[in-house]
């Protein structure tokens, strides 16, 4: 674990290179014993010497607001700052791509090596990093009883009420939940925690893609998964695009950069709080998967997507920045937001957003895609009129500008309507690696159930006039 000046992390991200030459080959497991003491006992001392000292002050603005900029919250594997962005145990996206493993033959950060750093707040070497992805790829098959309920659910049942369903009934596996059941010591709760996790993990993407296979190529057969495959890899096989190295590069670039976004965004909050009343993690991630069902969360991705080709239609073939500032003032005009834009933190254009434009700007077969080039000429016009419109405390584009509109170009076309789309499931599949890692940590932490006190209106006042 490190800080998060720069110096610091530059330091950290050139040791952490040096270090990869020393091929360490221990599990995420082994790494977990030697660091749980440590943060344990962080824990314990922050309790007894700074349990009194202030962090900030509840207003009303706060409990109104939606506790916008309250601080609240435990979350151990990333810290957001409004004008940097997302930082991972204090490495920047950009320090991730220097230092994470990729898979063989390829150059983006894969899942595997976001979650062990996610988990352990160290960096794996090329050893470890295979290791997980051979250990899940082990553990990714479906049981039948998962398959059958996907396979029995309408074609038209919204993809991300599909993958939510098939979360929460995987728990029928939880040891956690047998183990707790069983009466083991709390101390052990997070070992059961994690496997359950990394079992979690493993299937999401068997999952995920039948799921996209039923509704879109119902008959298809599913391929096995190949053990030699890192997961991105195997979704992208059982998608279907399994020779697409560039849309496999594009995903696991996505599903590393999406994993986490501290805690107080509403999937991992919501996984959080579900976590815990000690339900197990299958319980509490598919809670988690309903809330960035949302529009305003990870649907927004979706909505971007059906909004930019609203725009494409209506303007036609001669699209100018003119023309798209007219189509912005529309959006607003008629009391909807501009999908895509705005942030509950960030107060700058997201890092995400740029890395995937970053991986755009260096493929010409996407810089010619009239979607992709929509979304980059969209982001040239649309600050502006956001900052004139002067409600939006962010005017820079969030993550979800990009990603849906990427895909698009890479083939996953089928938006015959907003309630099969299944770009949501995408961010679903990786937003796991951050909720399942506080999961972990949580009860490895011993942390309470939450439970924040609420006021009506009548309360607070009576409250001020005292
Ligand atoms: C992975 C993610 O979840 S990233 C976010 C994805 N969501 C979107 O892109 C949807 C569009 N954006 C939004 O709706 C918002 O910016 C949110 C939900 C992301 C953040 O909400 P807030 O923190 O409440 O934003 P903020 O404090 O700036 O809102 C102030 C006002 O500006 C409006 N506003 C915020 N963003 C936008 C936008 N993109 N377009 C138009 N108006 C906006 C809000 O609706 C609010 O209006 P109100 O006072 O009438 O209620
Ligand atoms: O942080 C937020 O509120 C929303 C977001 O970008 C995410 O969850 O990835």
């Amino acid at each position: 674990m490190f800080r998060s000046s720069s110096s610091a992390t530059a330091r950290y991200v050139s040791r952490a290179c040096a270090q990869r030459r020393f091929a360490s080959t221990k599990t995420v497991r082994e790494v977990l014993e030697e660091v749980v003491p440590k943060k344990q006992l962080q824990l314990k001392q922050l309790k007894t010497e700074h349990g009194q000292a202030v962090l900030g002050d509840v207003k009303v603005e706060h409990v109104v607001g939606g506790m916008r900029g309250l601080k609240a919250m435990l979350w151990e594997a990333s810290v957001l700052d409004p004008i940097e962005g997302i930082r991972f145990h204090g490495l920047s996206i950009a320090d991730c791509q220097k230092v994470l493993p990729a898979a063989p033959g390829g150059k983006e950060i894969i899942a595997e090596s976001m979650l062990w750093l996610l988990l352990t707040g160290k960096i794996p070497t090329e050893a470890e990093t295979r290791q997980l992805s051979r250990e899940l790829a082990e553990k990714g098959e479906l049981p039948e009883y998962i398959e059958k309920l996907i396979d029995s659910l309408p074609s038209t049942l919204h993809p991300m009420t599909q993958l939510g369903m098939g979360v929460a009934a995987l728990n029928h596996e939880s040891k956690f939940q047998q183990a707790y059941e069983r009466g083991i010591k709390k101390s052990e709760y997070w070992t059961y925690a994690l496997e359950d996790s990394l079992d979690l993990l493993a299937k999401l993407p068997a999952l995920a893609a039948r799921i996209y296979r039923n509704i879109y190529n119902p008959g298809k057969p599913l391929p096995k998964i190949n053990k030699d495959l890192d997961l991105v890899g195997n979704y992208v096989n059982m998608l279907g695009y399994g020779d697409n190295h560039d849309l496999t590069e594009y995903l696991r670039l996505y599903i590393a950069i999406h994993g986490d976004h501290e805690g107080g965004n509403a999937s991992a909050h919501t996984s959080h709080l579900v976590g815990s009343t000690l339900a197990d993690p299958y319980l509490a991630y598919a809670a988690g998967l309903y809330a960035l069902a949302g529009p305003l969360h990870g649907l927004a991705n979706q909505e971007v997507l059906r909004w930019q080709m609203n725009m494409q239609k209506e303007l036609g073939g001669n699209i100018t920045h003119e023309s798209i500032k007219e189509f912005l003032w529309k959006t607003l005009k008629s009391g909807q937001v501009v999908p895509g834009y705005g942030h509950g933190v960030l107060r700058n254009p997201d890092p995400r957003f740029m890395a995937l434009q970053q991986f755009c700007d260096t493929r010409p077969a996407l810089l010619q895609d009239p979607i992709v080039q929509l979304v980059k000429k969209t982001y040239e016009v649309a600050p502006a009129v956001l900052k004139e419109h002067g409600k939006t405390k962010n005017p820079y584009p969030n993550v979800d500008a990009a990603s849906g509109c990427v895909l698009y170009h890479y083939g996953l076309t089928q938006f015959k309507a907003s309630h099969t789309a299944y770009y949501t499931v995408i961010f679903g599949v990786s937003r796991a690696l951050g909720c399942l890692t506080q999961y972990v940590w949580s009860r490895a932490l011993g942390l309470p159930i939450e439970r924040p006190k609420s006021l009506s209106m009548d309360a607070i006042e009576k409250l001020i006039k005292q």
